[in-house]
């Protein structure tokens, strides 16, 4: 019998590496997206599946209209990948990153224990909630001391799943989600940005790449490796939460130096630090230990740092995805 799969965010990066994965394994795929006609599938349309993903227009934040879908759909897995993700942009539009994250995960929760509680959720939580790790990695029970807009709704709706989770015995956990990227990231996401930037002062068509605090360190991975933790989650016989990292941590310095040294560049002779890209409050360092997932899960990625440096260059210099057309 065919599975079927529900993605709220369908169209971002995850969800669209997602629904490839999904499809590779014979799911059925409905996605959501806010706005039908307003919506970009460009990343769908770069792994060229997006006429085999069936797209509902629903806005997480209308209880109504999500309740609506998950009951047309009768999803087995639902996987909750929508919401603001910028967390620079949490500083500037606070009340929306509220909205998008926390108000999303009750109204898909509350549909999923009024009229599916059989259904499996996966949540996308983040590592920002867990603030400045540089001491100790974290590990799934480290205590939330986020930092941002951003992080405080997360952590709020980490905190909803679990309860959902305990109180109703919902099959619902969340991914405790480190960066990863990929040529899928717009440029408002930092590595993005550098490796579009090293390109084009590579090719001579721009002198400087402006950027904020460089002292800062992440661990990051390889985003298609991330949606298939993400299904191995709901494929367990019993719920939980999963750290999802590389546990590499390395300085935004680092990156910066390895994207200019790939093209024999001196990052220094190019690289313009401002403070109109710092943040208000940033997190030091992310660090997280993902033995759980590894232990329970048999997942872990094979891609990190510094390979991903070299893999994103390569994909940019390509002018594309591997194997599909080009970004626009
Ligand atoms: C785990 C977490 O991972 C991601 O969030 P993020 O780490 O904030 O991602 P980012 O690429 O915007 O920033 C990374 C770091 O880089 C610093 N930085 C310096 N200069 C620029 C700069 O010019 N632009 C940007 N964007 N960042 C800069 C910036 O201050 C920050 O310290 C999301 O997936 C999020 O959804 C998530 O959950």
């Amino acid at each position: 019998m065919t599975r079927t799969a529900l993605i709220f965010g369908v169209c971002g990066q995850d969800g669209s590496y997602l629904a490839r994965f999904l499809l590779e394994r014979g799911y059925a795929v409905h996605g959501t997206t806010r706005d039908l006609a307003g919506a970009s599938y460009s990343t769908l349309d770069a792994l060229g599946i997006r006429e085999r993903v069936t797209i509902h227009a629903v806005a997480p934040q209308d209880a109504a209209a999500v309740e609506r879908v998950i009951g047309a759909v009768s999803p087995r897995e639902i996987y909750h990948l929508a919401a603001q993700s910028s967390v620079g942009l949490s500083f500037a539009q606070p009340a929306a990153a509220f909205g998008s994250i926390l108000t999303s995960t009750l109204n898909i929760l509350e549909a999923i224990r009024q009229q599916a509680p059989s259904a499996r959720l996966f949540h996308a939580s983040s590592s920002e909630m867990f603030g400045d790790t540089s001491a100790v990695p974290a590990t799934e029970d480290a205590p939330p001391r986020p930092s941002s807009p951003y992080a405080v709704a997360k952590a709020a709706a980490h905190g909803l799943i679990a309860t959902y989770r305990q109180a109703y015995g919902l099959h619902a956990g969340s991914g405790i989600l480190y960066s990863h990227e990929s040529p899928l990231r717009p440029e408002r996401f930092v590595t993005r940005k550098i490796i579009r930037g090293a390109v084009a002062v590579a090719r001579g068509e721009a002198e400087r790449l402006e950027l904020g605090n460089l002292s800062v360190a992440r661990d990051w991975g390889w985003a298609p490796e991330y949606v298939d933790a993400m299904w191995r989650m709901l494929q367990q016989d019993a719920a939980d939460d999963y750290i999802l990292a590389t546990g590499i941590t390395t300085t935004l310095e680092e990156f910066v130096r390895l994207a200019f040294a790939h093209f024999d560049l001196d990052w220094r002779d190019h690289v313009v630090q401002t403070e109109a890209h710092c943040r208000p409050t940033d997190v030091a360092c992310s660090r997280g230990n993902p033995a759980k997932a590894r232990e329970r899960l048999g997942w872990s990625t094979r891609i990190a740092m510094p390979e991903l440096v070299t893999r994103l260059i390569q994909v940019e210099l390509e002018g594309g995805h591997p194997g599909v057309p080009p970004l626009t």
